[in-house]
Order: structure tokens, then C-alpha cells, then sequence
């Protein structure tokens, strides 16, 4: 039998990333090739004839899952009855502007759309904040959505995550998706920490460790750190606009991964970074909005546990906590 469409909401869906995302959803790349879905997209005012035409070009493709385009200028329409919430919209970060420049200008954006989707979204909707502070605008999207569960409430940092499996592949010359479990840890900025140390790849025969096979210490606690971390700069200057295409198919992988589960291996983790709420784990303290590693199972995700954390991981570990923390404590100043 047809399954019902489910109805996914994406703010700032005349932006960059939302004109490269919603034709993913729409293919079935986020919820999966047999899940029919109704879009909702939402921009501002000066943003609605854009919106029109991404609208007027989703009709277009003919896309056989979807089953009915909202666009909307109106927060309450777009969050009514929704899923699951991917929240774009917001003010990007520019050339040479730190994430911190532009907090004060999402925080009041996440505040008020907090509310509605309490108010209108449909129950148990899971959210995903890609817009930047991403972590910090979840916070503040969890605080000002308190009948949420804060399970419910993530940020992504899988872009992170796949661009470190890009590295890796690159360096040892094998395919992506025979490297798994890297972890990013924290912010998604430029304090998050790519670790490898329990990262592995598979081969002919069988897997083996990312850092032996890469055999260059130097090059594992310097260089691949820094390009991670200054990946979305590089980006910003190559392109003068953020990452967009790479963004939208991670925002795909991370709803997929939580709705449909990340792939059980017999004996073994296969796991995938997410930004969620703190619950200690790690000596992270709770209360922030983290990025973990996590297994998904029943739509729900679960801290990795029992992972080693070796001296120089754990300077890292509190150094992105303590930027989180700063951001907190200036999200919370700027609602004043
Ligand atoms: N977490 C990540 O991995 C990641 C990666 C890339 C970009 N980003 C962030 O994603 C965000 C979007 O990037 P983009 O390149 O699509 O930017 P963009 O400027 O092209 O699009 C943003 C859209 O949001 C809309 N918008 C502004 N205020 C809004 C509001 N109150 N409600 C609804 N829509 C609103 C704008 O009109 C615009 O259409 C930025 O904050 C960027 O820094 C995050
Ligand atoms: O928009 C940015 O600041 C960069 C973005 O978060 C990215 O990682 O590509």
C-alpha cells in the first residue's frame, strides 16, 4: 500500500542551499525512493517572487513523490502539520565574517519560529538546523520550543563529517565510501575537531585503521585538522556565496540516517556525526548543542559510548565546548 506523504518544511527555501535541496527531497534522497512528501517552504517577503519560481520549477520536473508544494511567506502556514523541519533560512555568513558576527541577527529568527513550529508542526517533528551558529540556533530553537522533546532538536554537522571522509579518501586514494566512523566533535565552525582515531577503512583484507594506513602523524594532527575546520571558509572564497550542493545532500544524509536508521553491522559500529543535546556524555557539559557521534535505530539517535579519548582529543573536545559555551552565554545576551 502507497504510504501517506509526510510533509517537510524548509525556511529560506529561495536561498542557495533550499534551491539545491528541495529537489533532493523531492527524489526521495532525505525520507527514502517509495516515501511520497508535500513540501513547505518558507522565505520572507522580499524573497516571495523568488520563492514563486522555485515553486513554479518543482512543478515543473514533474517529480513523481511529491504530492503538493506549500510556499509561504507565513511562518504559521509553513510549519503547519510538518514532519520534519530543516531550517535554512537566516542571514549567511559573508567573506571574512565570523560566525559570531552574525548571531545576533538568527538568534531573534530561531526565537520566533520556535514558536510556531511548537505551536503547528505536526507531533514528535524532528528539526534540523543547518543555518549558521547552526548549534547555537538549535539551542536557542530548543529553549523557545520547550513542548519539543529536545531529542527532536539537532544540528547538522554531517557536512563535517562527509567533507572528512573526502579527506581521507583523497589521501589514501580509495573510494568514500570505503572509510567510515570519523567523528566530528563540537561547533561547526572553525573549533570542531575532526578525529580519526577510531576511523577505518575497509580493504581486501579487511578493515584497518585510518591512522595506520595514513602513517603520518604530523599530517593527521595538523593539516587535515585545519582543512576541515577551514573548509567552509575556502568554500566562501572559491565560490563568494557558502556551500550550497554539499550542504543540501548532507542535510539528506542526516534526516535519512535519523528517520531510517544508520546501517547495523554485526560485531562492529558504523556511526555518523550530529549535532544534539548534551547529555554529559564525554564530559561534554550538558546543556550545549554537540556534535556526536551517533547510531540511529526506531527514528531515534543515540550517543556512541565507550570510545577512548586520548590527551591531545580531549583538549580539543573542551576547547569546542568552550566556544559553545561562549556562544550560549552571547545568543542569550543578544535576546535581551
Ligand atoms: N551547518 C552547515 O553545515 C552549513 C553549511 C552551509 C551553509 N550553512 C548556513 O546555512 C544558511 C543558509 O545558507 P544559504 O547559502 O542558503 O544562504 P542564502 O542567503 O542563499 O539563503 C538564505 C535564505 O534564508 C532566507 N531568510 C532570511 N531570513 C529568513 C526568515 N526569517 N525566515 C525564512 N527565511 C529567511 C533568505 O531570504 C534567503 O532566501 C546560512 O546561515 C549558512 O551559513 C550551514
Ligand atoms: O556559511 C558558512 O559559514 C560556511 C558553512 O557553514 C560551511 O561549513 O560550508
Amino acid at each position: 500500500m502507497a504510504k501517506e506523504p509526510l510533509r517537510v518544511l524548509v525556511t529560506g527555501a529561495a536561498g542557495q542551499i533550499g534551491y539545491a535541496l528541495v529537489p533532493m527531497v523531492a527524489r526521495g534522497a532525505m525520507l527514502g525512493p517509495d516515501q511520497p512528501v508535500i513540501l513547505h517552504m518558507l522565505d520572507i517577503a522580499p524573497a516571495a517572487e523568488a520563492l514563486n519560481g522555485v515553486k513554479m520549477e518543482l512543478v515543473d520536473a514533474a517529480f513523481p513523490l511529491l504530492k503538493g508544494v506549500v510556499a509561504t511567506t507565513d511562518v504559521v502556514e509553513a510549519c503547519t502539520g510538518v514532519n520534519v523541519a530543516v531550517m535554512v533560512g537566516g542571514f549567511p555568513r559573508k567573506e571574512g565574517m565570523e560566525r559570531k558576527d552574525v548571531m545576533s541577527k538568527n538568534v531573534s529568527i530561531y526565537k520566533s519560529q520556535a514558536s510556531a513550529l511548537e505551536k503547528h508542526a505536526a507531533p514528535n517533528c524532528k528539526v534540523l538546523v543547518v543555518a549558521n551558529p547552526a548549534n547555537t540556533n538549535a539551542l536557542i530553537l530548543k529553549e523557545f520550543a520547550p513542548s519539543i522533546p529536545q531529542k527532536n532538536i539537532t544540528c547538522l554537522t554531517r557536512l563535517d563529517h562527509n567533507r572528512a571522509l573526502g579527506q581521507v579518501s583523497e589521501r589514501l586514494k580509495v573510494q568514500v565510501a570505503d572509510v567510515k566512523n570519523v567523528i566530528i566533535w563540537g561547533n561547526h565552525s572553525s573549533t570542531q575537531y575532526p578525529d580519526v582515531n577510531h576511523a577505518s577503512v575497509k580493504t581486501s583484507s579487511g578493515a584497518k585503521p585510518v591512522r595506520e594506513l595514513v602513517a603520518n602523524d604530523e599530517w593527521l594532527k595538523g593539516e587535515f585538522i585545519t582543512t576541515l575546520q577551514q573548509r567552509g571558509a575556502a568554500i566562501i572564497k572559491a565560490r563568494k556565496f557558502s556551500s550550497a550542493l554539499s550542504a543540501a545532500s548532507s542535510a539528506c544524509d542526516h534526516i535519512r540516517d535519523w528517520v531510517l536508521g544508520t546501517p547495523e553491522v554485526v560485531f562492529a559500529y558504523f556511526w555518523v556525526s550530529m549535532g544534539v543535546y548534551s547529555d554529559g556524555s564525554y564530559h561534554v557539559p550538558a546543556g550545549l548543542i554537540y556534535s556526536f557521534p551517533v547510531t540511529c535505530k526506531n527514528e531515534e539517535w543515540s550517543i556512541v559510548q565507550g570510545l577512548s579519548i586520548d590527551e591531545f582529543s580531549r583538549k580539543k573536545l573542551d576547547a569546542t565546548a568552550q566556544e559553545l559555551s561562549e556562544e550560549k552565554s552571547l545568543a542569550y545576551s543578544c535576546l535581551q
